[in-house]
């Protein structure tokens, strides 16, 4: 009988073991230390056979930029079950006790990265945000349509770059919804850690502000470098890895990206996690120099009180409708509800009428940050339209001036 129950401070170290076990990681001494601290600030349930740990999920305590607010948001991360006791219904059993607890702490949403994309759908996640990879050949100049803002770039120190880029980043994700707020802890460990966790053969972080001395950075880039392998056939050019380029105007953002595709003796610029719709995929001139090789879903989204999520966000355009909700992890959400919403907020509360769309509580996740559109998963099948024109007046309200985007895995 598996018992499910917060995993106190002296069990920290069985769940990482627990967790290396099953992710096939052995990383070094100083990964641990930093792994420990990070579960010591997190919620923590674990699933106990008898004494021993089968099982182990964390949350960090996040907050989630959504359309028009910041919410509390727990980050589910470390989740692992023993391969001796997998399909048993353990994750199950974790995730309903997170959920409730979440609910009861007031956490209208919780979030995700998902390892394989086959397993929260189950419990009403839905993708919200797409992630690109955008690789730039730099083996020459970076070939640009609108003109680079000439404003000096500088170097930061990454021991300064939280004072220096923080406030920038924080005041940034009110302008895309799916961000995270970033702790000075998760800068430290996961963003300007000296030694990157999955390839020690990168650079320490480097950081490059745009901006006149004395005035605010007007965007910054966070980049790791590798030099060229010049062995045998599989020689490969010197590679700028950037983590992080945000900027106020497109002019800013062409300014970093000409620079870090100009830096001496590297070939190529790779950019994971970039927004789906990056203004440099337009602003350049050669889009066979600038590609999109991959798009993945990236965060993973939970209504856990839908009524408190819908009347928390802001609303481009008004609707009047009636959401017939399945939830068959959550009871309170299921039903029929009328919302109401536009410019000036919005109401949710139950209905008696007939629905004019009917869908499960994992689509509403999809789209609840503008990222996914009910009309696409009308097509799709997943979403039953009964009154016409019902999706489309609500992917008007739903919608936001920027896709959704969210660059901070955990
Ligand atoms: C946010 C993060 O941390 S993502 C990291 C997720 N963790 C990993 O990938 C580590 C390796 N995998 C594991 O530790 C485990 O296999 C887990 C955590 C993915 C699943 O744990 P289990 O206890 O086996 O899951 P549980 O028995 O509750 O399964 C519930 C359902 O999900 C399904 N399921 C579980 N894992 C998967 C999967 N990887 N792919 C597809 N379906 C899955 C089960 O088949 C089951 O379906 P059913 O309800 O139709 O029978």
């Amino acid at each position: 009988m598996v018992d499910i129950r917060e995993v106190p401070e002296a069990d920290i170290d069985r769940a990482l073991e627990l967790a290396y076990l099953v992710f096939h990681d052995r990383p070094e001494k100083a990964a641990r230390e930093r792994h420990h601290a990070l579960l010591l600030r997190c919620d923590r349930i674990g699933a106990y056979d008898g004494d021993v740990l089968v099982g182990f999920m964390a949350a960090h305590d996040l907050r989630l930029s959504v359309p028009g607010a910041d919410l509390p948001c727990p980050g589910l991360t470390f989740v692992c079950v023993a391969p001796t006791h997998r399909r048993r219904g353990v994750l199950t059993g974790m995730m309903t006790r997170m959920m409730r607890r979440a609910g009861e702490a007031g956490r209208p949403i919780a979030a995700l990265w998902a390892s394989e994309a086959a397993i929260y759908g189950r419990f009403g996640y839905g993708g919200a945000t797409t992630g690109a990879t955008v690789e730039i050949d730099s083996t020459r100049p970076l070939a640009l349509r609108i003109d680079p803002d000439r404003r000096p770039l500088r170097l930061v120190d990454p021991e300064d770059a939280v004072d220096v880029i923080g406030p920038f980043h924080e005041a940034a994700r009110a302008g895309r919804p799916g961000r995270p707020g970033r702790s000075p802890e998760r800068w430290r460990d996961e963003w300007l850690t000296e030694q990157d966790e999955e390839d020690e053969e990168l650079s320490p972080p480097r950081i490059i502000v745009l901006g006149d001395p004395g005035e605010p950075i007007a965007g910054y880039v966070i980049y790791r470098t590798k030099p060229a392998d010049d062995g045998g056939a599989a020689r490969s050019p010197g590679l700028v890895r950037v983590d992080e380029l945000e900027a106020d105007t497109p002019a800013v953002a062409a300014a970093l990206w000409e620079c870090v595709a100009a830096l001496d003796l590297t070939g190529k610029v790779s950019a994971w996690g970039r927004p789906a719709d990056d203004p440099l995929l337009h602003f350049a001139a050669d889009r066979d120099q600038v590609r999109v090789t991959a798009q993945f879903p990236a965060l993973w989204l939970r209504l856990l009180d839908v009524r408190a999520a819908l009347t928390a966000r802001s609303w481009a355009a008004p609707v009047e409708l009636v959401l017939e909700v399945h939830d068959a992890r959550l009871p309170d959400n299921a039903g029929r509800f009328r919302l109401k919403a536009g410019p000036h907020g919005a109401t949710y509360g139950h209905a008696d009428g007939p629905a004019d769309l009917a869908l499960d509580v994992r689509e509403l996740a999809a789209c609840y940050l503008g990222g996914t559109r009910i009309t696409e998963l009308v097509a799709a099948g997943l979403v039953q339209e009964h009154t016409p024109g019902a999706a489309a007046a609500l992917d008007d309200a739903l919608r936001t001036p920027v896709l959704p985007h969210t660059g901070d895995e955990f």
